[in-house]
Order: structure tokens, then sequence, then C-alpha cells
């Protein structure tokens, strides 16, 4: 197959930027498919000493491949004189956090649902022996037909064997700062590990936004959101729901070791258990509810 040029493809609309990527709305003018290519600078990863990050990047997409309904998959990359292409999947609809934006949070039934696709996808994801490390409600998108989608793997960790060894200095040099304050993991802010266990972490920490609307974790900067998060410094609004708030309550735990699903046999039986789940057939969670009053 002939390699795939930027004149292969219509952009459109901005649907995302980051700190060292844009992502365009496309349309391959071949097949008037409609794809999410995400462009990054050349000059600009180079100096914010970022390749080992795309490079990663790109090897967990080749990774998960179309293996897994929850997760963009990567068609193609291509490449010009001064820019990386990653060609990947469109979610018509959107990303979580523009949706909590516009109604404030998700219905409970809602929340439950996508808490229940995202426990999916980290099951996926963990077994393969790899760690997202920046999930939030900006990298969780919603399909045209409404199921989730999680993207973003430009800061995951593929754990090797040594990784589950203790730190040690050369690993704690290594590992900068990863992923977004509010979500971040207390491990990830003390010796820099960061493991399965810290999705976790950000696991509790979406659950409590889409259900209350607010992060847990909230500060006029980053240094007093990560003191809170070290103290475990959050309550809960009034009115939030309570089982909700008991799955929240065991995944905001400051010893990772201590988190609901860390000691799993089979991941993650103890999650799928809790009474938030109650009636949840995990084998068919069935078509997403309806989003909005119709
Ligand atoms: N960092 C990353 O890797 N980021 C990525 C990667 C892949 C990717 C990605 C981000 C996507 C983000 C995205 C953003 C949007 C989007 C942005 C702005 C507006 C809209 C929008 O209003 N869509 C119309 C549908 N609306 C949505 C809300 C309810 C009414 C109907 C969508 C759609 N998809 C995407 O579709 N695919």
């Amino acid at each position: 197959v002939r390699k795939r040029t930027p004149s292969d493809y219509i952009f459109g609309k901005v649907l995302g930027e980051g700190s060292f990527s844009t992502v365009y709305l496309a349309k391959d003018i071949h097949t008037n498919k409609e794809y999410a290519i995400k462009v990054l600078e050349k000059a600009h990863i180079i100096r914010e000493k970022k390749t080992e990050n795309v490079m990663r990047e790109k090897e967990v997409l080749r990774i998960l491949g179309n293996s897994s309904p929850y997760f963009v998959r990567l068609y193609w990359t291509f490449q010009d004189p001064e820019r990386l292409y990653f060609v990947l999947s469109y979610a018509k609809n959107g990303d979580v956090l523009s949706q909590l934006e516009k109604q404030q949070c998700l219905s409970i039934e809602c929340a439950r649902y996508y808490t229940s696709e995202l426990i999916l996808g980290l099951e996926f994801l963990h077994d393969r022996g790899i760690v997202h490390r920046d999930l939030k409600p900006e990298n969780l998108l919603f399909q045209e037909n409404w199921h989730l989608l999680i993207t973003d793997l430009g800061s995951a960790k593929i754990m090797t064997d040594c990784d589950n060894e203790n730190d040690d200095f050369d690993k704690r040099r290594r590992n900068s700062f990863v992923g977004t304050a509010q979500f971040v993991s207390p491990e990830m802010l003390t010796d820099t590990s960061s493991s399965y266990e810290s999705d976790l972490w950000a696991l509790g920490c979406i659950i409590y936004q889409i259900v209350s609307g607010v992060m847990p974790f909230r500060g006029g900067s980053e240094y007093l959101v990560f003191q809170k998060i070290l103290k475990l410094l959050y309550d809960f609004p009034e009115g939030f729901d309570r089982v909700a708030k008991d799955l929240v309550e065991k995944l905001l735990v400051i010893d990772p070791r201590q988190r609901l699903g860390a000691n799993d046999e089979k991941r993650y039986t103890s999650l799928r258990d809790h009474a938030f789940f109650n009636g949840q057939n995990w084998d068919d969670l069935g078509p997403p509810p309806a989003m909005f009053d119709t």
C-alpha cells in the first residue's frame, strides 16, 4: 500500500490541542472517511525531549491494534520534513469533559455505564502490561454510537519485569512528572513510581467528577492540588450518591496496594463486585443509556 501523505486528506477543525500535538478532524479524499489526525512538530518534540513518549505512544497503539473496542485505533502514520502524523479514530461526540461542561454531571445510570466501559478498557490495557498514566475526562471520548473510547497513550508506560521491583535512583531520575495535576496519584508525586494502581486512583477521581461535575482535588495552583492529594484532602458534595461514594473512597487510597482492585487475582473482580455495579451484566453492558432527556 502506498504510504499516505497529508495531501490524501482534507484537514478540518481542530478537535483538541495538547502541549506537543494538535488533533484535527480530517477526511480521506479517496474514501470520504473521517479520521482524527494527531500532528506533532518534530522540532518541538526534540527540543522538549519527548521523542521517547512519541515512540511509546506509537508502540502502545500498535500493541492495542484494533483488538479492543475501548481504545482509539491507529490506522496509519506518516511524516513530512517538519511534522509527524498519526491517523486515529474519530469520535464524533467529543470528550467527556466537554459533556460535563455542557450538562454539569452525568446521570447515575450514565456514570455507572461509562465507569463500566472504562473498567473493561483498563482490564484490557493492564492485562497487556500497559499503564495509561493520564486518564481524565478529556481523554475519554464518545463515539457516534455513544460508546466510550479511551485516547492519548502519550504518557503510557509498558511495564517490564524490572518495573515491578523497588524504585532505584536511575528510575527516579528518569521518571519526570507524568500526567495531569488533578488526577495524578500520590505515589507518582512522592517517589515518581507509577503502576497499574495509578490508573485506579485516576478512576476514582473520574467517577467523583462524572457524578458530581467537579474534581475531588482542586486548588489555585498545581502545588496546592498536590498538597491536597498527598494529604487526601477532599470531601463529597451534599447529595453525592452514597454507593458511588463508597466506591470512590475505596479507590482514593494513599497506599496503592490498598486500592480496590490492586490485589485482584483476575482484574478487576473486586471492582465488578462493588454494589455500584449491582445488576450489571459485564459480558454485555447493553446500549449506552440516553445522554439527554429526549
Ligand atoms: N491527545 C489525543 O490523542 N487526542 C485525541 C486522539 C484521537 C481523537 C481525539 C483526540 C478526538 C477528539 C474529539 C473532539 C471532538 C469534538 C470537538 C469539539 C466539538 C465536537 C462536537 O460538538 N461534536 C458534535 C457532536 N455533539 C457532541 C455533544 C452533544 C451534541 C453533539 C466534537 C470530537 N472528537 C477524536 O475524535 N479522536
